[in-house]
């Protein structure tokens, strides 16, 4: 069976609820844009990709089940309304920001070729709309591969294990994955010998979802506790356990500085230090060059409960019970909680930029050069390894 996140047809929209994973696989219909940015918000769908795709999607079938006007100008104004509202969603993540920018100028060109009605226009956003989910899953194989190759050739070969943070496969994109997606590449290649996922509180993105999909694929994978054991796991240096740390991106600024999931700033010192690659994988829709560096960059701050609060199946010492769900304190009551749900890695930590084109490296500045990769097409640029593409 496929892992998706998301399933599409013209006209329905369904998501799969990541709050009730592992334990529970149960798909939430999304009739319109509200239903998207509710989902979003609620962490029901997550993922600098999906959520793009989710919340453009969600617009599409409210597009194509309600007559919003004959009148192409009209059924613009309402795109560009509920495309600004989708994007108050979540901050840090630039995919959605981007993709609403990309979907309006679509829209506005739309409604003015000549002859243009409203029917036009909508069809024009539904179809990019549609794209998107097929445009992000041939990047994250592009992504796989490009990130694979540079592992196995910085380890010199032979098999390698690696580390990854959050969750960054199927389950956060239209699928494959992003870092995930360059372990399935190194699996797939016969190239990875155990892949090492932390557990990422406090939504445990890694315990709950990246872990699902490395048994539901049969990779070879360990849990460890967080981002605390990270440190020791790389004790032994690269050729002994870890040989390169590979993690996903919410944002990546103009100067290499990058966005991800609370924990990715701490792996990427502990990498430092034990002279581990660290690596972030993402599509070219997470690179931000107007955001001139990470200080530019809103941190998304979550609700305390979420941290002090958590949830599950009842287990009764023997098994789980899926019917009954609990929701335990896990901290003392009235203890003030700052929950921030990303961080930022600058980029004299990070070692190469993974993108669906090939591997960003820091030119002889010592400065990643990333308006290269924006403007390069898919075709025809050769991924270099050294200095960027
Ligand atoms: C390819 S997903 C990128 C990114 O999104 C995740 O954040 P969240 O689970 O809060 O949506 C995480 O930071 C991943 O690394």
């Amino acid at each position: 069976m496929v892992l998706e996140a998301i399933r599409y047809k013209p006209g329905s929209l369904q998501i799969l609820n990541q709050l009730k994973l592992p334990h529970q696989e149960e798909y939430d219909e999304i009739h319109n844009s509200t239903d998207g940015w509710h989902a979003i918000k609620d962490m029901r769908t997550r993922g600098a990709p999906a959520i793009a795709i989710v919340a453009a999607l969600s617009l599409a079938v409210e597009l194509q089940n309600s007559e919003i006007s004959d009148k192409a100008d009209e059924v613009a104004a309402f795109v560009l309304e509920k495309l600004e509202y989708l994007v108050t969603s979540r901050p840090t993540a630039v995919n959605l920001a981007d993709a609403a920018r990309k979907l309006k100028k679509i829209v506005e060109s739309a409604a003015s070729a000549n002859g243009s009605d409203g029917a036009a226009v909508s069809k024009a956003f539904c179809d990019a709309a549609a794209q998107m989910l097929i445009a992000d899953v041939s990047d994250n194989q592009g992504i796989g591969k490009y990130g694979a190759e540079w592992i196995s050739k910085q380890a010199g070969g032979g098999q390698v294990s690696v580390l990854t943070h959050c969750n960054t496969g199927s389950l956060a994109t239209a699928g494959y994955g992003t870092a995930l997606g360059v372990i399935r590449s190194l699996h797939a290649n016969g190239s990875l010998k155990r892949a090492f996922c932390t557990e990422t509180r406090p939504y445990n993105q890694g315990s709950r979802l990246t872990a699902f999909e490395l048994v539901h694929d049969k990779i070879p994978a360990t849990l460890i506790t967080d981002s605390m054991a990270s440190a020791l796991l790389q004790l032994k240096g690269p050729s002994e356990r870890i040989a390169a740390i590979v993690v996903g991106a919410d944002r990546v600024a103009a100067n290499g500085d990058t966005a991800n999931k609370i924990g990715t700033y701490q792996l990427a010192i502990t990498a430092k230090h034990h002279g581990v690659k660290f690596l972030v994988a993402a599509p070219r829709t997470t690179i931000d060059l107007q955001t001139k560096s990470g200080a530019g960059i809103t941190i998304e701050e979550r609700p305390g409960k979420e941290m002090t609060f958590i949830k599950g199946p009842r287990f009764d010492g023997v098994d789980i019970d899926v019917t009954q769900a609990e929701t335990v304190s896990i901290a003392a009551k009235g203890i003030d909680v700052w929950n921030p749900a990303f961080d930022v890695t600058p980029a004299e930590l990070i070692d190469g930029i993974i993108t669906e084109i090939g591997v960003v490296e820091k030119g002889e500045d010592g400065k990643f050069d990333l308006t290269i990769a924006m403007e390069a097409h898919h075709e025809g640029i050769k991924p270099t390894t050294v200095g960027g593409l």
